[in-house]
C-alpha cells in the first residue's frame, strides 16, 4: 500500500481469530490507520489479500450487517439528537429501539443528560463516547476501531473497556489500534506492534 510514492504497510502479516481482540501499537504514521481502512474495505491495498470472514472487505451487505468501524470520523444527521442517533442505528439494524435498551446504552456510556442535545452540542470526549455507544447497541461480530481511547477521561477509558471485554466474552472479535497499553489490555486485546521497515 503507498500514498503517491510513499510505500505504507509493507510486509504486514496480521491475523484477528473469530472470538478474539487485537491491537495495533506503534508510532506516529507507521501506518495503522491505513491498516485499519483496509481491513474496513475503506482503502484498497495496491497489493497482498485481505480476508474478512471468508470475503473481501466491503464488498457486501453482509460485511456491513457484520463489521462496525469508527476508521472514519462519525457524520451527525442534521436535526437529530443523541437518542434519535441511537434509535436510528437501532431500526437500520431491525431492532427495536426500546429492546435494544437506547436510554441503558446512553446511561452506561455517560450521556443520559444530553441525549436530547444534537451531536454538535456534544464535548469532543462525549462526541467520542457516543460514536462507541452507536458502534456498540448494534449487533456485529467484528468492531474495527481506531483508537476509542482518544478523548476519553480515565472513568471512561476503563468503562469502555469493561464493555469490549464483553463484546469479546459475547462471540465478538475486535481489531483495533491504540497508543494505550494498558487500555488495549483491559479491552482485552493482544498486543502487535508495527514497526518500521526502513531502519
Ligand atoms: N490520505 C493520505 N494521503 C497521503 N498520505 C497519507 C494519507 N493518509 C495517511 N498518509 C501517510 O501514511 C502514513 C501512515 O498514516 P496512518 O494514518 O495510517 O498512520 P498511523 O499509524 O495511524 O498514525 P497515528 O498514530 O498518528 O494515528 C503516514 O506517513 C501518513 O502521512
Amino acid at each position: 500500500m503507498s500514498y503517491g510514492s510513499v510505500p505504507v504497510l509493507a510486509g504486514v502479516a496480521l491475523t484477528v481469530p473469530a472470538g478474539t481482540g487485537v491491537c495495533v501499537t506503534g508510532e506516529n504514521g507507521i501506518g495503522k490507520s491505513t491498516l485499519l481502512r483496509c481491513v474496513s474495505g475503506l482503502q484498497r491495498p495496491d497489493d497482498g489479500r485481505i480476508r474478512v470472514f471468508g470475503a473481501n472487505p466491503g464488498s457486501s451487505p453482509e460485511f456491513w450487517a457484520a463489521v462496525v468501524t469508527t476508521v472514519e470520523p462519525p457524520t451527525w444527521y442534521p436535526g437529530l439528537t443523541t437518542r434519535e442517533h441511537a434509535e436510528l442505528i437501532c431500526r437500520a439494524h431491525g431492532q427495536d429501539p426500546d429492546e435494544a435498551g437506547v436510554d441503558e446504552a446512553l446511561d452506561r456510556f455517560g450521556l443520559t443528560g444530553h441525549a436530547d442535545a444534537i451531536p454538535p452540542s456534544l464535548s469532543s470526549g462525549q462526541k467520542q463516547r457516543l460514536t462507541l455507544a452507536l458502534a456498540l447497541i448494534r449487533p456485529s461480530s467484528l468492531l474495527i476501531l481506531d483508537e476509542p481511547e482518544q478523548r476519553l477521561d480515565p472513568e471512561g477509558r476503563a468503562s469502555v473497556a469493561a464493555m469490549l471485554v464483553d463484546y469479546l466474552a459475547g462471540g465478538g472479535s475486535l481489531l483495533m489500534a491504540s497508543h494505550d497499553d494498558k487500555f488495549s489490555v483491559a479491552s482485552g486485546a493482544e498486543l502487535t506492534t508495527m514497526e518500521s521497515l526502513v531502519p
